[in-house]
């Protein structure tokens, strides 16, 4: 194992198309994520009229401050909650009638507290089924803007949403928070609302974010954190070392810092300027650790855990309950399947390392964390196979091929 070629941030390239088409001007996405979830999104804003140009590294967005294009829209989300909440918070500073519908599962999870501030600020939204969920209608007329209570507790979505929303409503706007998870990712928002040319105020608990649309300008997509999880755990679990370019020390996502969970647990880790390396020492010690921060990054500790010299507990991550799946129960069934002992509260996990782990197969619930979190459990643990190994393609087509290409054997599906 040596140098991984990581494809782009899920989390920057779905900010990265608000953004340009919001702003003013033609902004160019370098190296943008190419999955279905960013394909997805891009397709969304085809649909309510944005042009979104396409050559092999970078997209090309043509923005419009005055809004959607189209009059009216049916947009498909898909599985992505970035495309499913962000994209009716855009439309609804235009003029038009916007449909959004969902996956089934995108469908299941939750919206309402987003819905809610919409609508205290005056956005008609209606839902054809319960409140709070996908399918729903945005009859957008313009956002006057103003103050809102928003409970960012279950996800830190919401909160991205009004804040990308901000600098296009008429007055601004003051959002009180009053729980907040996933804190690294609004701190994405922040710095990239900044490099299109907006502000966003902390005044305690509040954001405040006036009004002045965006700029167009050249963003280059940062190498997804969560993505390099893998290869990092990999390396970790194997004695191999990994080096990922394009992730240092300057890098806006939070969940860079599982190296330092994988540093605590014994691995080799180095932070430059501009790349990560992990090596694996042969120690992978256990430890309790607080994951509120860097959730997505949960399943990827949870499957390494069963390697440790000792427990592995993972706190404060009830959320990873309302994702893809319900990703406590999938890792402790999965694991369980894999011979290994577990526990879990409604926001803890503890992994038990005793005989080693035996092949299974792997219920994904259609959830790519889970697949590629369990093919580097697959790397001590032959035989196992997944009943939906494609489910990759939301942030990683390309997963099984470069997960081989790095080095690391790929358990047989
Ligand atoms: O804003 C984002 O891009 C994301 C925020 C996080 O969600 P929550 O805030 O719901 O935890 C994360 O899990 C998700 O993959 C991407
Ligand atoms: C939770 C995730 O995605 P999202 O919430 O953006 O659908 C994820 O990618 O792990």
């Amino acid at each position: 194992m040596a140098a991984v070629d990581i494809p782009g941030s899920k989390s920057i390239t779905a900010r990265a198309l608000f953004l340009a088409a919001a702003a003013d001007g033609v902004t160019t996405l370098v190296r943008p994520l190419r999955s279905d979830d960013t394909e997805g999104f891009a397709e969304g804003l085809t649909r309510l009229g944005y042009r979104v140009g396409r050559t092999p590294d970078a997209w090309h967005v043509d923005g419009r401050p005055q809004g959607p294009a189209a009059p009216e829209a049916d947009v498909y989300c898909r599985d992505g909650a970035t495309t499913a909440r962000f994209l009716p918070t855009l439309a609804a500073a235009g003029h038009g009638t916007y449909r959004f519908d969902a996956s089934a599962q995108m469908r299941r999870r939750p919206l309402l507290p987003l819905t809610r501030a919409l609508r205290d600020l005056g956005v008609d939204v209606r839902h054809e089924g319960p409140e709070g969920h996908h399918p729903l209608t945005v009859e957008a007329a313009g956002v006057d803007g103003g103050e809102v209570v928003l409970d960012a507790g279950q996800s830190s979505q919401y909160l991205t949403a009004l804040l990308l929303l901000g600098p296009l409503t008429r007055k601004g706007l003051r959002i009180t928070v009053t729980d907040l998870v996933s804190v690294p990712y609004v701190e994405i928002t922040m710095a990239m609302m900044r490099a299109f040319g907006a502000e966003v105020r902390r005044e305690g608990d509040a954001f405040v974010v006036p009004p002045g649309g965006y700029r167009a300008t050249t963003y280059a997509v940062e190498p997804d954190a969560s993505t390099a999880s893998y290869f990092f755990a990999a390396a970790a679990l194997t004695g191999g070392e990994v080096t990922v370019q394009g992730l240092g020390s300057g890098a806006l996502q939070g969940d860079l810092g599982f190296v330092d969970v994988l540093r605590r647990m014994g691995a080799r880790v180095d932070v430059g300027s501009d790349r990560t390396t992990v090596a694996g020492t042969g120690e992978l010690r256990g430890l309790t650790v607080n994951m509120r921060d860097i959730s997505d990054t949960m399943p990827t500790l949870a499957a390494i855990a069963p390697f440790a010299s000792g427990p592995v507990r993972i706190e404060d991550v009830a959320n990873t309950r309302v994702k893809e799946c319900d990703r406590l129960d999938a890792c402790a069934e999965n694991l369980r399947r894999l011979g290994v002992r577990v526990e879990t509260g409604p926001d803890w996990i503890e992994i038990h390392p005793g005989a080693a782990p035996v092949g299974a197969e792997i219920k994904t619930y259609g959830d790519h964390r889970i697949v590629m979190s369990f093919a580097v459990t697959g790397l001590r643990a032959p035989g196992i196979s997944f009943d939906d190994p494609g489910c990759v393609r939301k942030t990683f087509p390309g997963f099984h091929e470069a997960f081989a290409a790095a080095g690391v054997e790929l358990p047989r599906g």
